[in-house]
């Protein structure tokens, strides 16, 4: 059975969906961040994106022990693939990859206004999160991933998104 948390269910009921509905107001799911993609060879996979997709733009590698990746990011204008290669034994993207051999998508970010009421939230609604607190991720930002159990077989992070920057008086 596929599971949504409690969440189907409870939307279900009119009263809790209107609870739900003003929840969301608070936290705002926003726009696609990035989507992740595990790989076993980082430079291959970098050439590729850069050479034969001819992106425009393709960072360096970047070593986050921290959350046991070397991440990539690809810039396509409108979000950002983000290329995972496992940093440490112990990393999830090398129990990924042992199950993945030729890599795959890992998992898709997504940016929400308040991760402390999205967590609540989301927690109220049977949607179990990975860690106890939001961890500083890639963008220096606080990210938190939601159990792909949870979320309909598809690991999910959310990042709180940068505030919009003010103009100038
Ligand atoms: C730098 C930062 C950033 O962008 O800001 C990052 O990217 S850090 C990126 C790396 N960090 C993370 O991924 C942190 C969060 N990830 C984790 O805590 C872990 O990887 C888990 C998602 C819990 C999976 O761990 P593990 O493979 O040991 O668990 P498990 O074998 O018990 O798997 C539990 C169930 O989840 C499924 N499962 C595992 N990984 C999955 C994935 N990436 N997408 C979808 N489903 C997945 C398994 O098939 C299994 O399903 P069944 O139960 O149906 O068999």
């Amino acid at each position: 059975m596929i599971r949504f948390g409690r969440a189907a269910l409870r939307l279900g009921r009119r009263g809790l969906a209107t609870q739900a509905l003003k929840d969301s107001a608070a936290w705002r799911l926003g726009r696609l961040n990035h989507v992740a993609i595990a790989v076993p060879d980082l430079e291959a996979a970098r050439a590729f994106w850069r050479d034969v997709m001819q992106a425009q733009r393709v960072s360096e590698s970047v070593a986050m022990p921290e959350h046991g990746v070397h991440t990539v990011f690809v810039e396509l204008g409108n979000t950002k693939i983000e290329l995972l290669h496992p940093h440490g034994p112990e990393s999830p993207i090398a129990a990924f990859l042992a199950r993945n051999k030729r890599g795959g998508i890992h998992h898709v970010c997504l940016e929400v206004a308040d991760i402390a009421a999205a967590l609540g939230a989301l927690r109220a609604s049977g949607v179990r999160a990975l860690s106890s607190e939001p961890r500083t991720g890639a963008h220096g930002l606080p990210v938190v991933f939601l159990h792909p159990s949870d979320c309909g077989g598809v690991l999910v992070e959310l990042e709180e998104a940068a505030p919009a920057p003010q103009p100038a008086a």
